[in-house]
C-alpha cells in the first residue's frame, strides 16, 4: 500500500524527529535520496549539466545540497534562486563549495535549455498557491527541454493535501518525495505533474504520521483482497450478483456489464432486463429475467444502471434495488434516476459509481469544479449521500461515507480506458466482487486497479469487450496465478 499524508501530519511527524536527530540530518537525508535518483537518471554523471530551481526554504535546500552531491562527482550546475537574498543558506554554500555557479530567475531558461537535469526545488510542503509569476517561465522551459525534470518532494506549484493545480505548476518526468507520499501526489490533476513516483526514507515515525488522507493500492493489496473459492464453496456461497442493465436501446450495455460480472468473482450472474437475448448469446451460464429486480430471486449484491434508460421501468428497477436489503452499485443512469432519500436510507451499502459530469449533476457543481476538486467532489458525495463513492477518471477515487476512513486512489488507469462501454465493464466487476462479499470500498477500489491492469494488458487501441475479456488474465497478472 502506498499512504499519502496530509501536511500537517508530515509536519508533525518531522517535529518530532528532529527533536531525536542531529540538526541537517534530514534534509542530508533527503538531499542523499534525492542525488542517487537524478544519478540514475542520468546514467553517467561526470560531465552532466544540473540546474537546481531554488525556492527560499527547506524545498530549494534539498535541491542544492543534492546538486552539491552531484558536482563532486564530477557534474556541473547552475543553481538559479528565486529570491537570490533568501535562499537557502547551508544549501547555497554547499552548492557553491562544490563548484556550482548561481544567477537569478532571469538567467533560468537559457541554462535550463542546456540542462541534462533540472531539480524543482521551487516549493515543497511549504509552497501555497500555484507557482508565483516570476517562476512559470522556468517551469516552462524546464517542461520544454530536453532535461529530465526531477520534482523535489512535490511538483512546484501543486497542492499537496488536495491534487488541485491552480495556475501554473511545474511538470516533471519523476518526483522524489520524502518521508511519506502526499495525497497531491496520488490525485489528479496534480498526479498528473509527478510522473514516476519514488519514495526516499528519511526516518518518520509512523505513529506520529498517524492514520493517511489517502490510500493507493499495490498488486500485493489487490492479491490480498481477491476473493478465493475454497472446498466449501459452491456458486451460491460465492455470492450471485444481479445485473439491472440495457434497455431496448442500449441492449449492449447489458452484455458488458454481464460480461465483467461473470469474470469477477462472483459465482453466477443474474440478469434482470430486456436484453437477455442478447446476453445469452454472449454468456449462456446466466440467469435471465425480463421482469423486475424484486421478483427475479436472491442475489448477493445489486448492480443498477449502466444503458437503463429513464422510462417508468428503469425508475422502477432503481427504486426495487435501493429497497433490497443487500449491497447495491449505482451506475450511469441509475444515477440520474436515484432518490437521495432512498439511498440514505439503505441500510445495507451503497457504492455509487459516477464520472466527473454525474458527480457534477449529483452535486450541483459544474464537471470543471469537480475535475479540479476531485478528492473534495469525492469526499462531499460520500458524506451528503452516506454512501461509498467511486468517482471514475485517470485516478479514480473511492471514498467511504466516514470521513475518517482513507480515500483510495487507484494508481492503474490509463487514459485507454476512456472508450465508450469501459463504466459498464468497471460496474459489472466491481458488483461482481461487493456480490462475492468484499466491503464497498474494497470492491470499487480492486475493480478499478483490475480494470486498469486489464487495459495495460490490451492491445490498444481497446474496446470494452478487449477490457473484459482481458480481466482473467488481468487477475492473474495481480495474483500471480494464485
Ligand atoms: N518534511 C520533512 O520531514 C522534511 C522536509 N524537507 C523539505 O522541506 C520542504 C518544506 O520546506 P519549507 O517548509 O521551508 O517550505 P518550502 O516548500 O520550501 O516553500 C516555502 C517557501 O516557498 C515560498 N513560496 C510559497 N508559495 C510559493 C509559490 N506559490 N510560489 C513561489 N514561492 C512560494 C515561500 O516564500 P515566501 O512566501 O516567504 O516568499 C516559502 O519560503 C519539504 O517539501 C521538503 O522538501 C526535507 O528537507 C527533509 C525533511
Ligand atoms: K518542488
Amino acid at each position: 500500500m502506498r499512504y499519502g499524508h496530509s501536511v500537517a501530519a508530515v509536519r508533525r511527524a518531522e517535529g518530532a524527529l528532529m527533536a531525536r536527530v542531529a540538526e541537517g540530518a534530514l534534509m542530508q537525508r533527503a538531499a542523499a535520496g534525492l542525488a542517487a535518483v537524478g544519478a540514475d537518471l542520468l546514467g553517467r554523471v561526470y560531465g552532466a549539466r544540473v540546474v537546481v530551481l531554488a525556492g527560499s526554504g527547506a524545498n530549494g535546500g534539498d535541491a542544492l545540497f543534492a546538486a552539491a552531491r552531484l558536482l563532486r562527482r564530477g557534474a556541473s550546475g547552475t543553481a538559479v534562486l528565486l529570491s537570490p537574498e533568501r535562499a537557502h543558506a547551508e544549501g547555497l554554500a554547499a552548492f557553491r563549495a562544490a563548484g556550482g555557479r548561481v544567477t537569478g530567475a532571469e538567467g533560468g531558461p537559457a541554462a535550463i535549455a542546456r540542462a541534462d537535469l533540472v531539480l524543482d526545488g521551487i516549493t515543497g510542503i511549504g509552497g501555497k498557491g500555484g507557482l508565483r509569476p516570476e517562476a512559470e517561465p522556468l517551469a516552462e522551459a524546464a517542461h520544454e527541454a530536453r532535461a529530465a525534470v526531477v520534482a523535489v518532494d512535490l511538483p512546484s506549484g501543486v497542492d499537496a493535501d488536495t491534487g488541485e493545480v491552480q495556475g501554473a505548476a511545474v511538470r516533471a518526468d519523476a518526483t522524489v518525495t520524502f518521508g511519506t507520499y502526499k495525497p497531491g501526489l496520488l490525485v489528479d490533476p496534480a498526479a498528473e505533474h509527478a510522473g514516476a513516483l519514488r519514495l526516499v526514507e528519511i526516518g518518520l515515525d509512523p505513529a506520529e504520521l498517524g492514520p493517511p488522507e489517502l490510500e493507493a493500492l499495490q498488486h500485493a493489496d489487490v492479491a490480498a483482497l481477491l476473493p478465493r473459492p475454497t472446498g466449501e464453496s459452491d456458486k451460491y456461497r460465492r455470492g450471485v450478483v444481479g445485473v439491472v442493465a440495457g434497455s431496448e436501446r442500449y441492449p449492449g450495455a447489458a452484455v458488458l456489464a454481464v460480461s465483467s460480472a461473470v469474470r469477477g468473482g462472483a459465482g453466477a450472474v443474474r440478469y434482470v432486463g430486456p436484453g437477455g437475448t442478447a446476453v445469452l448469446a454472449q454468456h449462456p451460464e446466466t440467469l435471465v429475467s425480463d421482469g423486475s429486480p424484486r421478483g427475479a430471486g436472491r442475489v448477493q449484491a445489486w448492480v443498477v444502471g449502466p444503458g437503463l434508460g429513464d422510462d417508468a421501468r428503469a425508475r422502477t428497477a432503481v427504486e426495487e434495488v435501493l429497497q433490497a436489503p443487500v449491497p447495491a452499485l449505482v451506475d450511469a443512469d441509475g444515477l440520474r434516476l436515484l432518490s437521495p432519500e432512498a439511498v440514505r436510507r439503505r441500510e445495507a451499502p451503497t457504492l455509487l459509481t459516477p464520472h466527473a459530469g454525474e458527480a457534477a449533476a449529483l452535486l450541483g457543481w459544474s464537471r470543471e469544479d469537480v475535475e479540479a476538486g476531485r478528492l473534495r467532489a469525492v469526499r462531499e458525495l460520500a458524506a451528503r449521500f452516506g454512501a461509498t463513492v467511486l468517482l471514475k477518471g485517470s485516478t479514480t477515487l473511492v471514498a467511504d461515507p466516514d470521513p475518517a476512513v482513507p480515500v483510495r486512489a487507484n494508481p492503474t488507469g490509463t487514459s485507454w480506458l476512456a472508450t465508450a462501454g469501459s463504466g459498464d465493464v468497471l460496474s459489472g466487476l466491481a458488483g461482481s466482487l461487493l456480490a462475492a462479499g468484499l466491503p464497498a470500498r474494497d470492491a470499487g477500489s480492486t475493480a478499478a486497479y483490475l480494470h486498469g491492469i486489464a487495459a495495460r494488458l490490451s492491445t490498444p487501441p481497446l474496446t470494452a469487450p478487449d477490457l473484459a475479456a482481458a480481466l482473467p488474465a488481468a487477475w492473474q497478472n495481480v495474483s500471480g496465478g494464485a
